[in-house]
């Protein structure tokens, strides 16, 4: 999906809220467990009920991987059903990979190309190689960590380095990479007090922005200074959204906290 095909997305249904798909056997409602997939079911659901009141999906694939093949099936049928149902929605793997580059390559075919995923999250450590070879796909989008939701954050990522921040660093040294075109950035949403400073240094980029609900980061205060003339927020909550109700209005219940959230984006945007 190209950037230009997001931002149309994003104006028409006034909203940048992507729910995030991490699936967990011991929360999602116990009727769904005799389905034959059951992650796939609760998947199906929770799409069918909110895919007109967000423009993402972000299944972070711990949740998937910790099934095994099961999870992985699980996975590869959730973005056969958008892609095939949704093509609109922007897709995203939240994986946090990165290697060197022949095995980044790997990766990023593993993403793109077999799974059909519009975008990857990828850690910046091992630098330009690492993820030269994610950038290198035509309309894929790679999705940088530069400053992230946890408490952890402050171990490195704001730890001064030849007078600068590290993810300061991070965000300026990306940006001379070949196809930077191609990067976004995750920055969280407990974090809104650095967002003034990462605008000055990425005016125009995508930030995915984890953070929001379970983990107490608040929209308004992202929107202050995340926001920029192309919009440039992809605002992410996930059990905030989809454990809902453990009942069978599940999908139900997870469709009216995202429209909260996307009421609340739609009078931001106007
Ligand atoms: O900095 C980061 C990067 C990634 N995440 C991931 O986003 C979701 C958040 O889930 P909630 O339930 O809305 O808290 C989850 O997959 C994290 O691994 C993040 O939170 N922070």
């Amino acid at each position: 999906m190209t950037t230009q095909e997001l931002i149309a997305q994003i104006k028409k249904k006034k909203s940048f809220l992507c729910i995030g798909l991490d699936v967990d056997l011991e929360k999602i409602p116990k009727h769904l467990l005799n389905d034959e997939d059951p992650i796939f079911a609760f998947n199906k659901a929770i799409i069918d009920a909110t895919h007109n009141l967000c423009v993402a999906y972000k299944p972070n694939t711990a949740f998937y991987e910790a099934y095994g093949l099961k999870g992985w099936r699980a996975l590869e049928k959730t973005v056969n059903y958008l892609n095939e149902k949704h093509p609109e929605i922007f897709t995203i793997a939240d994986a946090k990979r990165g290697d060197i580059g022949n095995t980044s390559t790997r990766y990023a075919k593993a993403f793109f190309e077999d799974l059909g995923f519009d975008s990857v999250t990828v850690a910046p450590y091992m630098g330009r190689d690492s993820v030269e070879p994610f950038l290198a796909f035509e309309n894929k989008h790679t999705i940088l960590l530069a400053l992230t939701s946890n408490e952890g954050a402050f171990d490195f990522q704001t730890k001064l380095v030849d007078g600068k921040s590290l993810y300061n660093q991070v965000l300026e040294t990306s940006k001379a990479w070949k196809n930077a075109k191609n990067l976004m950035y995750v920055v969280g949403a407990t974090k809104a007090e650095y967002f003034k400073d990462i605008r000055k240094i990425i005016p125009d980029a995508f930030l995915l922005v984890p953070g929001v609900g379970a983990q107490g980061g608040n929209l308004q205060d992202v929107c202050k200074y995340g926001l920029n003339a192309q919009i440039g927020l992809l605002v992410n909550s996930s059990r905030g959204i989809i454990y809902a109700s453990e009942g069978v209005d599940f999908a139900q219940a997870a469709a009216t906290k995202a429209e909260a959230l996307q009421q609340e984006m739609a009078a931001i945007l106007s």
